[in-house]
């Protein structure tokens, strides 16, 4: 099932050739950077809305649920990248027992895997652990795995992400949950670092990122997503020795020195950050830094539900002519692909 896709992919999409779009779909690529509950498809999001709403008697919660879901479908517009984060208690609310996030995890992969053009060829899904009324983090974690490993181990695995808000407690015990299933067998490859780029005290991070590279987790980090992300924190995070790296908007000359001199890929989510208004015009993406650089990078979508794109359009702007693209060759662009392959942590 491919989602249907609105704004600047959507255009790029429709100026390709069919042989142009026949590249895309041939293309063996990885999708590193998709945040589970922001790409949940939006039909899968109103049905279960609908069927939240026709169980709940708490006037206020589905009221959330049904401004939050009008909100997605209608198409959000972001003033900053600061409202995104107001859109999640919604969706929240219907993953919030074993079986809503498991239903919501299936059609999620399907959407990435599924059909006769999957997005991707591989998928590292990532999600936060939630402790709710009905599961504990490990629950949570456990209930993920259990859909994403439907699919072979060349097709998908997961990824724990640590929010910023989060005590030096949760995110030990997060990073407890990722390690222990890791050790029993399970296809958890790594943990990552996301939520409001201003939030939280990341000077408590560093034992823990220690511990998970010593499970043998891979290390992604959102870094410097904001001009407000100040330089310290940036080459704090840095010190942490991640193995990729999300966004990477902001860097400065001593932060690039650092992650071209350690070739770090970096995940890169063209429609999110034009949305998000971190970048102003495809044209001045940082993405061509690091082309000119020949610098590992993954085209990501980050999430799918309300910045209304797919892989496939995201990849439709690298290729499609300016300026509704970048305008890249087929063999840049292929290049692309390949980085992403080669920086995925469950090989
Ligand atoms: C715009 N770019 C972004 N920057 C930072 N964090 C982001 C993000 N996009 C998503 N998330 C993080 O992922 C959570 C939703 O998925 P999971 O509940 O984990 O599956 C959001 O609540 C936010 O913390």
């Amino acid at each position: 099932m491919v989602g249907l896709i609105y704004g600047s992919a959507a255009l790029a999409l429709d100026s390709l050739t069919p042989s142009q779009l026949a590249f895309i779909h041939a293309l063996p690529k990885a999708e590193l950077h998709a945040h589970l509950n922001g790409s949940i498809p939006v039909s899968e999001l109103r049905e279960m809305a609908l069927e939240f709403n026709s169980r709940t008697s708490d006037k206020a919660a589905s009221d959330l649920v049904h401004d939050g879901i009008t909100k997605l479908q209608n198409g959000v517009v972001l003033d900053e990248i600061y409202d995104f984060f107001n859109l999640f208690p919604a969706i929240y609310a219907l993953t919030s027992n074993p079986a809503s996030l498991g239903r919501a995890t299936r059609a999620v992969l399907e959407q990435f895997l599924g059909g006769s053009y999957p997005q991707c060829t591989y998928l590292e899904l990532r999600s936060t652990p939630r402790e709710t009324a009905d599961m504990s983090r490990l629950d949570y974690v456990r209930t993920v795995l259990d859909e994403v490993e439907r699919y072979p181990k060349s097709r998908a695995a997961l990824i724990v992400s640590l929010d910023r808000k989060m005590s030096a407690e949760v995110i030990q015990e997060c990073v407890g949950v990722a390690s222990q299933l890791k050790a029993e067998g399970r296809r958890v490859v790594g943990v990552d670092l996301c939520g409001d780029p201003q939030a939280g005290d990341m000077n408590i991070l560093g034992e823990h990122f220690a511990d998970a590279k010593k499970a043998g987790l891979g290390i992604t980090l959102h870094i410097a997503e904001t001009p407000a992300n100040p330089a310290d924190e940036t080459i704090q995070l840095l010190s942490y020795a991640p193995d990729r790296l999300g966004h990477a908007t902001f860097l400065n000359d001593e932060a690039k020195a650092i992650v071209r001199g350690n070739k770090t890929c970096i995940e890169l989510c063209l429609s999110s950050n034009l949305l998000c208004k971190t970048v102003t015009k495809l044209e001045d993406h940082h993405i061509r830094y690091y082309l000119q650089h020949d610098h590992p990078i993954a085209i990501c979508t980050d999430d799918t539900l309300p910045f209304r794109t797919s892989l496939t359009g995201e990849y439709a702007l690298l290729l499609a002519a300016q300026p509704l693209g970048l305008g890249l060759s087929e063999g840049e662009v292929r290049r692309i692909a390949e980085m992403s392959m080669a920086a995925r942590f469950g090989q």
